[in-house]
Parts: C-alpha cells; structure tokens; sequence
C-alpha cells in the first residue's frame, strides 16, 4: 500500500527544516559602532521548507537534497571576508541580507511544485538571528 493510499487528503502543512553552519568574518559599512571593523562569526543557518503533499514513502523532500544545498551555499562563505565576495562586495554582509541572498539562492534551486523554501533563519551569533520569508508568515 503506498502512503497517498494510508494517509487520508489532509489541508496539513509539513515544515522540514535543516542546519548548516559557516564561520566568516564581515564590516559593516557605515556601522555606527564597532561591528564597522572586520570581525568573524560562527553563523548558522537554517532552511525551512514547506509542503502539504507527500510522495509514495512519506516524504515531502528529501532532508539529503536540503542539506546538499544549504551545505553547498554556507561552503561558498567558508573562511571568507564576506565583504570581498559577489554580491557582499556590493550590499552590506548583514544578516538580513545573508539571509535574504541564502533565501533566494535556495528557492531557485529547491522549490519544486509542491514543496517551497518558505524562511531562511541566520544565527550571527547564539544570542541574535534574522528570520527571513517571503510569504505571509
Ligand atoms: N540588525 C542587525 N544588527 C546588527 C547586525 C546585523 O547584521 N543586523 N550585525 C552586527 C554586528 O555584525 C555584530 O558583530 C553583532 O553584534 P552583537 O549581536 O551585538 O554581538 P555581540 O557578540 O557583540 O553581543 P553583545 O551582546 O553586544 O556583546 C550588529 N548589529
Ligand atoms: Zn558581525
């Protein structure tokens, strides 16, 4: 029996969520204050995706493709002065706009059909994170 035979139609929502990590260092141009001067974070980010269909064997998306690409993206700010890199050389490497880029980057990717990336969550430090979405939360 597949699972679309077991589970009953439902207007439920599964949220799948994953994290990856990344250590780099930033300035923020025109801070008024200290975070001007190159300094580094062990940042976390975390992917939310969305869907309310599941395929044959229960899943909505594989949390292997997810981390792959989370994965890939936080890699590519690795042990790097964000603000030498595209688009960071540009816009100021603030959490709101890490998380927004990882946001966009991830959705051209992942979203499909029936599955979306619906936030992206960027811990600059244990204590202070950026939600970012583009739905009505
Ligand atoms: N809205 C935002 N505010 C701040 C950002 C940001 O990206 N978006 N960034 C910074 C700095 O990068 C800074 O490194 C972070 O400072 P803070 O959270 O204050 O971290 P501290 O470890 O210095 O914490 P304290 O509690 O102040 O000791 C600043 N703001
Ligand atoms: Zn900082």
């Amino acid at each position: 029996m597949t699972n679309a035979e077991q589970t009953p139609p439902s207007c439920g929502l599964y949220t799948l969520k994953v994290h990856a990590q990344f250590c780099s260092a930033h300035a923020l141009r025109d801070y008024p204050g200290d975070c001007r001067r190159i300094h580094g974070h062990n940042w976390k980010v975390e992917t939310e995706m969305t869907a309310q269909v599941l395929d044959d064997i229960g899943i909505a998306i594989d949390f292997k493709a997810i981390k792959a690409v989370t994965r890939q993206l936080a890699d590519s700010l690795d042990h790097q002065l964000l603000n030498d890199i595209e688009p960071f050389d540009r816009i100021n490497p603030t959490a709101e706009n890490l998380a927004a880029w990882f946001y966009r980057q991830l959705s051209a990717t992942l979203n499909s059909t029936h599955v979306k990336v619906a936030a992206v969550t960027l811990w600059e430090t244990d204590n202070a994170c950026v939600r970012y979405s583009e739905v009505a939360a």
